[in-house]
């Protein structure tokens, strides 16, 4: 007999008839002889209503009442969904996230799980019920209400399977939601989006947290550390979804399996930023505190001792950054802009690590558009770019009539987002299945799973491993020595300069490792690149002889002497105390950093070779790894 945690997402117990549907599946499941546990979202656009209910009284609603109002959402689904479990002739009981006792930091609306007591739960599964959850929301230590962030429905399931799971359940997890699974792009974009059977946990990890909405980033953090089996799959039919599951060599073999849309994102520009060591640390770290999540950060290598670093954060945030940030802007002499409405088009794939020519065929598709690159990074398995929008707003009508969550009709204004989403996902055949698939989930399924045990004792020290079990996971610290780089400044800020260059690179056969694009002023971008020290001369070459076509103003440099240092484990970018903790380390050594990149799994900064043993060891020594 396994545990099955069932996580019903709001598109699946939007109305009765939804509600009775998923409440047949948990049944099914209990017939099937396993015990079951559902996790629920709020009905629909409920969230959003009630977001917009709070913005009818109040412009700044604080985050605490917030939280009091987001969590009656999944009351009422809970109690509604137990109703139906009850109505259709078995045992059910709802309860609360604070009933059970899953206990949170007080960082309203997007609290992080510290612990998840499960006897109530181990209690209510042994007599026989079926218990219905609620999904996103916990409690503080002060035993106020929080909730965990949208879409955080995913996360409670996830944790609470993976708490499960410690209590010595043989725990399987699955996420119903509207689609048939986790595809190789929004399928609501993307007409020829195929489904995929399977992706690795960093995948999904990337994908979720460059946009792709069909799950929360910070549940595959869970699946991850905790090794819980977890698929995708649909409300409304009985076929097999994506499981999502550890990486394996055939994975590795297509450098990209998937594409993912951001249109909430603001990009904010620091200009005229001193260039010396404890700059990045000081800008950072004080977003950390806030607990900002920075995504895109673009640093230029800067001239005249000033640089330009640009970054993206969540719209949601952009208020908080402002303010966070004003005093310290004004302490550096530098300034801050905002740029329009942007979109952020990824690309994430295993592959990626040791194929070339993936920049090349990214910028490339997009240059065919006319697509114009506002600022490019790259992490360890993906790499995203910055698109400017046309102000323009498309029919936000749902087809259906039906309520709809506002990100499904904000993604529907982001024009040239969506063009070049599209325009990606043919250029790297993401339609054509990746090969060995079945077989390889064939495989992870035969593992064997672990013996039911629930005696007390066991609970007590399941309970005890819980504790922190959302704190942050870094298991190595990586030193590249063998990298060097390239710098073209001023380059004119048009489309093709990007696809140009990349395609010379890749066609000579040269790994390009990390990619930074910024904008440095009025109509001029600065791009840097790393690639293998001993391809430096070859790679310069070309550099040099594309800056001269593009414009004669533009120069290309190389510079020998770096090293790339890289952070790795799961929710790099997400758990803001790893940049704090990276940077505060550097900082304190006064080794300076000339690029960042950030993405889930890995945080990458370039230094200066000379000091790169005593920087790798300063950050094994801050993140205690031996
Ligand atoms: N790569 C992807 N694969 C599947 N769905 C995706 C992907 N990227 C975005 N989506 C969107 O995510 C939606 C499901 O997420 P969401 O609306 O939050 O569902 P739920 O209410 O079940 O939690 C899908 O309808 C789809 O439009
Ligand atoms: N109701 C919350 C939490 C959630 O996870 O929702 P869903 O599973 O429908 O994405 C939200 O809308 O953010």
């Amino acid at each position: 007999m396994a545990l099955v945690v069932q996580k019903f997402g709001g598109s699946s117990v939007k109305n009765a008839a939804r509600v009775l549907e998923a409440a047949r599946k948990a049944i099914r499941a209990k017939h099937d002889g396993h015990q079951v546990m559902v996790v629920v979202s709020a009905q629909g656009s409920t969230t959003d209503d009630l977001i917009a209910k709070a913005h009818e009284i109040s412009t700044t609603p604080s985050a605490r009442e917030m939280d009091m109002l987001l969590a009656t959402g999944e009351q009422i689904s809970i109690a509604l969904t137990a109703l139906a479990i009850q109505e259709l002739g078995e045992k059910a009981i709802s309860l609360t996230g604070p009933q059970i006792g899953i206990v949170t930091d007080s960082t309203h609306r997007k609290a992080r799980i510290k612990k998840i007591d499960t006897s109530r739960l181990v209690e209510a599964l042994t007599t026989g019920h079926i218990v219905v959850l609620a999904g996103f929301q916990g409690t503080d230590e002060l035993d106020d209400i929080t909730t965990l962030g949208r879409g955080g429905s995913d996360t409670t399931a996830v944790a609470v399977a993976a708490a499960l799971k410690q209590a010595g359940y043989d725990v399987q997890c699955e996420i119903f939601t509207d689609v048939d699974g986790v595809y190789t792009t929004d399928p609501r974009i993307v007409a020829d989006a195929r489904k995929m059977d399977a992706i690795s946990y960093d995948e999904m990890l990337e994908m979720a947290s460059m946009g792709a909405g069909v799950m929360h980033s910070r549940s595959i953090e869970f699946a991850k550390k905790f090794d819980v089996p977890l698929m995708v799959r649909n409300a409304q039919s009985d076929a097999l979804g994506t499981w999502i599951v550890p990486e394996a060599d055939w994975m590795t073999e297509i450098p990209v399996c998937g594409a993912a849309l951001a249109y909430d994102e603001s990009r904010l520009i620091l200009d005229g930023v001193p260039d010396r060591p404890g700059v990045s640390h000081k800008i950072f770290s004080a977003l950390a505190s806030a607990n900002i999540a920075v995504d895109m950060i673009a640093q230029s290598v800067g001239s005249g001792g000033k640089a330009t670093i640009g970054f993206t954060v969540i719209n949601s945030d952009r208020e908080k950054t402002i303010k966070t940030l004003s005093p310290i802007v004004t302490e550096l002499g530098a300034t801050l802009r905002e740029m329009g409405k942007v979109s952020k088009v990824s690309i994430v794939g295993a592959g990626m690590r040791t194929v070339s020519g993936v920049a090349e065929k990214m910028f490339r598709a997009l240059s065919a558009e006319k697509i114009n690159l506002k600022m490019i990074t790259t992490g360890d398995i993906k790499i995203s770019v910055l698109i400017e929008e046309d102000e323009v707003a498309e029919d936000t009508k749902d087809p259906g009539g039906e309520p709809i969550k506002k990100a499904h009709l904000e993604s529907r204004k982001a024009v040239r987002g969506r063009q070049a989403l599209r325009a990606i996902h043919s250029a790297f055949g993401l339609s054509q299945p990746r090969k060995g698939a079945g077989k390889a989930v064939g495989d992870f399924l035969k593992r064997p799973a672990p013996l039911v045990s629930t005696a007390p004792s066991d609970r007590a020290s399941a309970v005890a491993k819980l504790e922190g079990m959302e704190d942050i996971l870094v298991s190595g610290v990586h030193l590249n020595s063998d990298q060097s780089r390239i710098t073209i400044s001023d380059l004119p800020d048009r489309p093709g300069n990007c696809a140009a260059l990349f395609t010379a690179i890749a066609e000579a056969g040269i790994l390009v490792d990390m990619i930074v694009q910024n904008m440095t002023g009025p109509g001029k971008a600065e791009l840097s690149f790393t690639v293998p020290r001993e391809s430096l001369p070859r790679a310069l070459k070309l550099a040099q002889d594309m800056a001269k076509t593009i414009d004669p103003q533009c120069a290309a440099v190389g510079d020998a002497e770096i090293a790339v240092l890289y952070v790795l484990g799961v929710g790099m970018r997400s758990h803001t105390g790893v940049a704090k903790t990276m940077f505060g380390a550097l900082a304190d050594r006064g080794i300076n950093i000339a690029m960042i990149n950030t993405s889930e799994v890995c945080l990458g900064v370039v230094i200066d070779k000379a000091r790169g043993e005593e920087a790798a060891a300063c950050l094994k020594d801050a993140f205690e790894i031996g």
